[in-house]
């Protein structure tokens, strides 16, 4: 049987766990799709650092354009991350006729859907399952399963390195410093970790979330984004005694085909299934409106949790190439999108105050919040114990972002406030 020839470009994390599964599951793997499965030529910026990975060296190149443009290679698998040059690279693989799959969030929330026309021009694949929430088959599921629903509601823990951080600083009060370091030396942390811990990894991946679930082109500039890199071991600590555990969570609403796609450091009830999971691991809640609630869950990086998509989606390319179906467009955005505006996004807020000690402060804050028609759901003041000043601490009912915004501009410049010390949104559900 002829096999099928696959070109890899990248063998770091993910990389190496796909030789790893296409080696040690040979047997399986071909036995399923009816040919054995080479990895014809690799590329890596750096021979010298490829180790720990059983690769003849004969196969391994530092040019790129040398795999794309190898004619006996069937499959194009990118594991090596990076936008402008990648999309090159993909676009003319596919001009070529090869069939492409890639883990690249960053890639596909910025150029999927040009990525996809190309393909779908040149009847060939794109698949993408490890680019949201490594090792969990949520795109699949929201193209396939959830095809019959509309769905109204998605929310998700699907930044693996903040989550795991954030875990380590709640249970253990490790420092955010030191997690991340060791979250970088599992391999879960992007090249530069920037975009995980400033949220733009998670919001590129609620983009192509919200594109594939309500089923319109979301672009990366309509996902709000805040990350976790202000979060401290204090705000954790007042999420918990109120009940919450702090996630960065990723929240895609749809009502009346008008769309909100943001990604902050929410604190969310502990009784909710999302406030469970810790570490590595990611999930993703999707509420559709005949299914009702639905979750998933799994690791959301490293080796061969992510690895295990990217095979999944090899095989599934194989197994079209066989039947002779391949350029299938995965998706087909119909609805013209349509962004909810400020005062249509309402949720409830966590918001801690350091004030002066004072008579009449406490009536004072309140009032602000009664002029922006923003109702209260608690308010405790106590003294701060580290300084002079008091700290209030309030939670709303849900109001509108626009009025809550106005509450904070407000807040700026009253002399009785020292310090707006951390915002939250809060999710009860
Ligand atoms: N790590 C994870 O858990 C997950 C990662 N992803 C995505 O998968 C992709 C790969 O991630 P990961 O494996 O962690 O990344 P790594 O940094 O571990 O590996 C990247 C690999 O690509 C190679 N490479 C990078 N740029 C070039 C280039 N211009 N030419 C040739 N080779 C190049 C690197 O070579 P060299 O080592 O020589 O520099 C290395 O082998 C990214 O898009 C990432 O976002 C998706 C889900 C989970
Ligand atoms: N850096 C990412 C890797 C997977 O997408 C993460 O931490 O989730």
């Amino acid at each position: 049987m002829k096999p099928v020839k696959v070109g890899l470009l990248g063998l770091g994390t993910v990389g190496t766990g796909v030789v790893r599964i296409v080696q040690g599951n040979q047997e399986d793997l071909s036995s399923q799709v009816g040919s054995p499965i080479t990895i014809e030529k690799v590329a890596v910026r750096s021979v010298d650092k490829v180790r720990n990975i059983d690769i003849d060296p004969a196969r391994l190149t530092t040019d790129p354009w040398e795999v794309i443009r190898d004619p006996d290679i069937d499959v194009i698998v990118e594991v090596m991350g990076g936008i402008d040059l990648t999309r090159e690279y993909i676009l003319e693989a596919l001009e070529r006729g090869k069939h492409v799959v890639t883990a690249n969030k960053d890639l596909m929330a910025l150029h999927g859907s040009a990525i996809l026309a190309k393909a779908q021009e040149k009847q060939c694949d794109v698949f993408y399952e490890a680019s949201v929430a490594g090792g969990i088959p949520i795109i699949r599921t929201l193209i396939e399963g959830f095809s019959s629903d509309r769905i109204v509601k998605i929310m998700g823990i699907v930044n693996g390195t903040t989550n795991y951080i954030l875990s380590k600083m709640s249970q253990e009060g490790a420092s955010y410093e030191d997690v991340l370091k060791e979250a970088q030396e599992l391999g879960y942390a992007e090249s530069d970790p920037t975009s995980d811990v400033e949220g733009l990894d998670a919001a590129r991946k609620m983009a192509i979330l919200g594109t594939l679930g309500f089923r319109t082109n979301v672009e990366l500039s309509d996902v709000t984004v805040q990350g976790i890199s202000s979060v401290t071991k204090e705000d954790i600590n007042y999420a918990k005694n109120l009940g919450y555990e702090m996630k960065l969570l990723g929240i895609a609403t749809s009502q009346n085909d008008h769309i909100t796609i943001s990604v902050q450091p929410t604190m969310i009830r502990k009784n909710h299934p999302l406030a469970s999971v810790n570490g590595v691991f990611n999930a993703v809640y999707v509420h559709g409106e005949s299914v009702g609630e639905t979750m998933f869950y799994g690791a959301g990086a490293g080796e061969l949790p992510t690895a295990t998509s990217v095979v999944a989606d090899l095989i599934a390319i194989i197994k079209n190439l066989k039947l002779g179906v391949n350029g299938l467009k995965a998706i087909v955005p119909y609805k013209q999108k349509k962004l909810q505006s400020d005062d249509q996004v309402m949720y409830k807020n966590f918001i801690l105050l350091h004030v002066d000690d004072k008579a009449g402060v406490l009536a004072q804050i309140t009032q602000v919040f009664a002029e922006y028609n923003v109702s209260l759901a608690s308010v405790v003041q106590q003294p701060n114990a580290t300084n002079p000043d008091a700290e209030i601490v309030i939670i709303t009912h849900r109001a509108s972002k626009a009025s809550f915004d106005r509450v904070l501009q407000y807040f700026e410049n009253l002399d009785v406030i020292q310090r707006i010390k951390s915002v939250y949104r809060v999710e009860d559900i």
